[in-house]
């Protein structure tokens, strides 16, 4: 075994010991709900399709209300518009399997028992999802919670509890602590997280500039303690690019720390079977946790954090976003299953996103490199407007503020999807080059370049 993962390993059995000394994980239920017959049975025929039907455009093509509806003259109450603002990249969340997932597991059982995972609400449904996000991520195991941002905050409760679990003294010692080093734009779930691990005295947090590895390494490289941690988004949500994947890895040998993902907007987008940005490179042996989220291109809810077989059980037991909160419901744990078969199978819904955010740079001078567009505009005002300019023209494109972005740097946040046609592409380019000034000029050289 690698000898990182294994030193961590060690840690976690340590602090599992301490968790479990009253053998509490081995009195915990196996909830089995009861076998339904095949033709009710939520996971029997999970249908796939060679390409897109009418089902793909059920949340993309919806109308808004008109705000100037009563205002202007002969407004009508709404509008038709286009979705270009959401994380549904390959509308599985309105694929006829995971309807049908969902109905039927509703039909059969309700929203299945109402409890905490670790009382009575994890059935073998649970457990089918968590071993099939297991198997996609390539880790040994996986703990499912109820969104992706609890993912991040039950897996930095856990990962605290290692000092103060393992510490000498009541509270961890300065070498006792752990340090983690956290990118500077990663998501407020992260940030929540760490600041409880600093409030409970178990880490020291260092937040390095967005993506800058040459700061990273200085900073590990000045870093005496010993438990040392690297978290990072692999696609950053408000900027649309990705962390610099190889070079982690590099420094992950170099400095020997657990490396951390959240992979929200990559898995089931990235790889070819979905695995996240680690099948992309083929390091998934080098990522020790990978968090996700089943609210994005799964199209569902709910959040995983895949892992080793030591770390979740001190998950399980020191994770309390995942422990004090009620399991997710079952017809959602359905839908989640069968979005992840239906995103292995269908291909040509990766490939069909993809060939949308080349069409994109193709028609731009801006060079996307991935579905989260992400443009600048500077104030406030500025992106409101732009937003509203896009609504006019029959697009919902989002205007990004604080608290998400820094006050100067409001933005459109243009997401792109699977089922976009190239048409939608081209209106939707030819909407933002009237307000976006930085596309004004790539799109009319574009536009000349094919006269
Ligand atoms: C990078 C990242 N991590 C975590 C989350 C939280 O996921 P969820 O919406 O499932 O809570 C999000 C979504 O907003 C995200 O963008």
């Amino acid at each position: 075994m690698d000898p990182i993962a294994a030193m961590w390993d060690e840690l976690t059995v340590r602090a599992v010991a301490i968790v479990d000394k009253h053998n509490y994980f081995s009195h915990l239920p196996k909830i089995c709900v009861p076998k339904p017959c095949p033709a009710e049975d939520p996971l029997a025929d999970i249908e796939t399709f060679d390409g897109p039907g009418p089902w793909d455009r059920t949340l993309l093509d919806v109308e808004v209300e008109n705000p100037l509806a009563g205002v202007a003259e002969g407004e009508p109450p709404r509008k038709k518009v286009i979705i270009f603002s959401g994380n549904d990249y390959l509308n599985l969340s309105s694929h006829p399997a995971v309807r049908k997932a969902t109905a039927k597991a509703a039909l059969a059982y309700g929203m299945g028992p109402r409890a905490s995972s670790m009382i009575s609400g994890h059935t073998n449904y649970h457990r089918l999802l968590e071993d099939t996000l297991a198997e996609l991520t390539k880790k040994e195991a996986c703990v499912i919670t109820t969104t992706g941002f609890a993912a991040n905050n039950a897996f930095l409760a856990a990962l605290g509890s290692i000092a103060s679990l393992t510490c000498v003294g009541k509270r961890p010692a300065k070498h006792e602590k752990i340090a983690i080093f956290s990118d500077g734009l990663n998501h407020a779930s992260i940030i929540d997280g760490l600041r409880l691990v600093v409030a409970h005295q178990e880490a020291d947090v260092f937040v390095y500039r967005h993506n800058d590895m040459k700061q990273l390494d200085e900073l590990l490289s000045k870093c005496q303690v010993e438990k040392k941690v690297v978290y990072t988004d692999s696609l950053f949500s408000m900027e649309g690019d990705f962390a610099p994947l190889l070079e982690l890895v590099e420094l992950r040998k170099k400095h020997g720390f657990l490396f951390v993902i959240d992979d929200a907007h990559t898995t089931l987008v990235c790889g070819k079977n979905g695995g996240g940005i680690a099948e992309v490179y083929g390091v998934e042996d080098q990522v020790d946790i990978c968090i996700g989220t089943l609210s994005k291109a799964p199209g569902c809810l709910g959040g995983f954090i895949a892992c080793s077989k030591k770390w979740e059980r001190l998950i399980r037991g020191r994770g309390r976003p995942y422990i004090f909160t009620t399991a997710c419901p079952l017809p959602v744990v359905a839908a989640c299953y069968a979005a992840v078969t239906v995103a292995k199978k269908e291909e040509w819904r990766r490939q069909a996103m993809w060939s949308r955010v080349r069409e994109f740079s193709a028609l731009t001078n801006y060079p996307a490199s991935s579905p989260i567009i992400s443009l600048v505009v500077g104030t406030e005002e500025a992106a409101l407007n732009a937003s509203k300019h896009m609504l006019e023209c029959g697009f919902h494109v989002t205007a990004i503020r604080t608290p998400a972005v820094p006050p100067n740097a409001c933005r459109l946040r243009v997401t792109l999807t699977a089922a976009h046609t190239t048409e939608d592409i081209r209106r939707l380019v030819a909407a933002l080059s009237h307000c976006i000034p930085a596309l004004q000029q790539g799109a009319s050289d574009q536009a000349s370049a094919k006269l």
